[in-house]
C-alpha cells in the first residue's frame, strides 16, 4: 500500500497536457486556457464620461458661479462631432465619448441650466469624472494566462476586448464504466437485493464539471467476457474510469482482465479510508482509474485522485488545497489508514467537525458534510481547538 501523497506523484508524472484546440469565445466557459489570450481591442476605446452631465473646459471654471453656453451633446453611441470652444459645454451622458477640447465633467446635479446657459460652482480640476482610454486595458495586453478556467466574469472580458476564439486544451474523453450484478440503471425496476447504479451518474457529472467530456460505457456484468468488453470499448479514450470490482472479491474481474489485456498497473491499494482499493494503471494509451464501488469511497476518491487527474491532463496544477480549521470536538487516535472524515465546516467561526455517520456507503452523510478533515496515519488523538487539515468539498 502507497500514501495518498505517493499516489498523487505517481498520478502527476503520468499525467501531460492533452492537445490544444480552438474554440468560439462564446463556447469556452469551463474550458481552460492553453494560450495567452491577448485583447484585440482597447477598452474604453475612446476618453468617456463616467457620469450623466456636462462636458466643459476646466480652465472655463472659476468655481464661483462660471455661467457656460451649452452648444451640442455627445450621448453612448453618438459621439459628439464638434470641437469645444473658450466658453462652452456640452451635455454629455455615462459612456459618452469626451468631445474634444473638453477635459472635465460637471456632473448635472452642480449645475443649473436654463435654455442653454448652464451656471456651476464647480471648481476646476482636469479629469474629474472622467475615464480615460485603455483603463480597463489596452489592444495586446494579455487577459487571460495558459490555466486559467474560463469563467462567467471572464467570458465577459474577453468578449469586451473583441476576441472571437480561444486556444484550450482539449477536453478529456473520459469513458465510465460500472461494474456489478446487483446494479440497476437508475429509473428500471428494481429487485429488493438490487442497487441503483447511483455512481454512474454522480461521476459522469462530476468528469463534466471538472471539464471533461464523459463517455458512459454503462454496467458491466460480473463476468470475464464482458468485463472485456467494455475495457476494449475505452480503447482511444484519454481515461477510463471504473466503479467497483476493485477490492478482493471472488466476482471482482475487473483487476484480472485490465492484466489479461496488457494493462499496466501504476498503483494499487491506497492506505487511505474511504477508498483503500483505488487503483491507477495504463492500457495501451489510456489513463485507467480505478475507483471502489462503495459510493462514499468512490466520491472521496475522485476528488483525492481523479480530480488531480484530470487538472494534470488539463495543464493544471494537480495539488490538493488543503486547508486548517480549528477542531469543535474531540477526535480519537488514528489507525494506520490516513482518514478523510467527513466534515461540517461552519463559515461563521471557522470551527469544523466530523459528521456522525462515517460509513464508507453513506452518500446522505456525503452530502450533509462540506469538509474532508485529512488525519494522517497513526495520528494520536486531538482535542477540541487543535488545528487540522481539511479538503473543502465545494468542486463537487
Ligand atoms: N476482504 C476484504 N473485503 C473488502 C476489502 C478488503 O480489503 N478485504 N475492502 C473493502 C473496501 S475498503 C471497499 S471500499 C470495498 C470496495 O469494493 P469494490 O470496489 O470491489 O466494490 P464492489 O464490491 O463492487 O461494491 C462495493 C459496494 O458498492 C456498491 N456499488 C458498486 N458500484 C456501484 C455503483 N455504480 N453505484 C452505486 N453503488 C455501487 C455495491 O453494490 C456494494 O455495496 O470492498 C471492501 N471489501
Ligand atoms: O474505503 Mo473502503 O473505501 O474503507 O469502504
Amino acid at each position: 500500500m502507497i500514501s495518498l501523497d505517493d499516489a498523487l506523484q505517481f498520478i502527476r508524472s503520468e499525467t501531460r497536457p492533452l492537445s490544444v484546440e480552438r474554440v468560439a469565445t462564446m463556447e469556452s466557459v469551463g474550458r481552460i486556457v492553453a494560450k495567452p489570450v491577448a485583447a484585440a481591442r482597447t477598452q474604453p476605446p475612446f476618453a468617456a464620461s463616467a457620469m450623466d452631465g456636462y462636458a466643459v473646459r476646466a480652465q472655463d471654471l472659476d468655481g464661483d458661479g462660471s455661467e457656460l453656453l451649452v452648444r451640442g451633446e455627445s450621448a453612448a453611441g453618438h459621439a459628439s462631432e464638434r470641437l469645444l470652444q473658450a466658453g462652452e459645454c456640452q451635455r454629455i451622458s455615462t459612456g459618452a465619448p469626451l468631445p474634444d477640447g473638453s477635459d472635465q465633467i460637471v456632473i448635472q446635479e452642480n449645475a443649473k441650466r436654463q435654455g442653454d446657459r448652464l451656471t456651476t460652482t464647480d471648481t476646476p480640476h482636469p479629469g474629474r469624472h472622467i475615464r480615460r482610454a485603455g483603463i480597463d486595458f489596452t489592444a495586446g495586453d494579455t487577459l487571460l494566462s495558459p490555466g486559467n478556467r474560463i469563467t462567467p466574469r471572464s467570458l465577459s472580458l474577453i468578449v469586451s476586448a473583441g476576441v472571437d476564439t480561444v486556444d484550450v486544451y482539449r477536453r478529456p474523453q473520459t469513458g465510465l464504466l460500472s461494474t456489478g450484478d446487483e446494479l440497476v440503471e437508475p429509473g428500471a425496476s428494481t429487485r429488493p437485493d438490487q442497487i441503483v447504479n447511483s455512481l454512474g451518474p454522480g461521476l459522469g457529472a462530476l468528469i463534466r464539471h471538472w471539464g471533461g467530456e464523459p463517455d458512459y460505457l454503462g454496467i458491466a456484468r460480473d463476468d470475464p467476457g464482458q468485463v472485456r468488453s467494455r475495457l476494449a470499448a475505452a480503447s482511444g479514450l484519454d481515461l477510463l474510469v471504473t466503479i467497483g470490482g476493485a477490492s478482493v472479491g471472488d466476482h471482482d474481474h475487473l483487476r484480472r482482465v485490465f492484466a489479461d489485456m496488457g494493462g499496466e498497473l501504476v498503483f494499487e491499494k491506497i492506505a487511505i479510508k474511504p477508498g483503500k482499493p483505488t487503483w491507477f494503471g495504463r492500457l495501451g494509451g489510456t489513463h485507467v482509474l480505478g475507483l471502489p464501488g462503495n459510493p462514499v469511497s468512490a466520491m472521496v476518491m475522485a476528488r483525492l485522485c481523479l480530480k488531480p487527474l484530470m487538472d494534470g491532463l488539463l495543464g493544471q496544477s494537480a495539488d490538493l488545497p488543503f486547508l486548517t480549521a480549528r477542531l469543535s470536538a474531540d477526535l480519537p487516535a488514528n489507525g494506520p489508514r490516513e482518514n478523510m472524515i467527513r466534515a461540517g465546516l461552519e463559515a461563521r467561526t471557522g470551527e469544523i467537525q466530523p459528521v456522525s455517520n462515517q460509513d464508507s456507503s453513506a452518500l446522505s452523510a456525503l452530502v450533509v458534510a462540506n469538509a474532508l478533515i485529512r488525519r494522517p496515519a497513526n495520528a494520536p488523538a486531538a482535542s477540541a481547538g487543535d488545528a487540522v487539515e481539511y479538503l473543502p468539498l465545494d468542486d463537487m
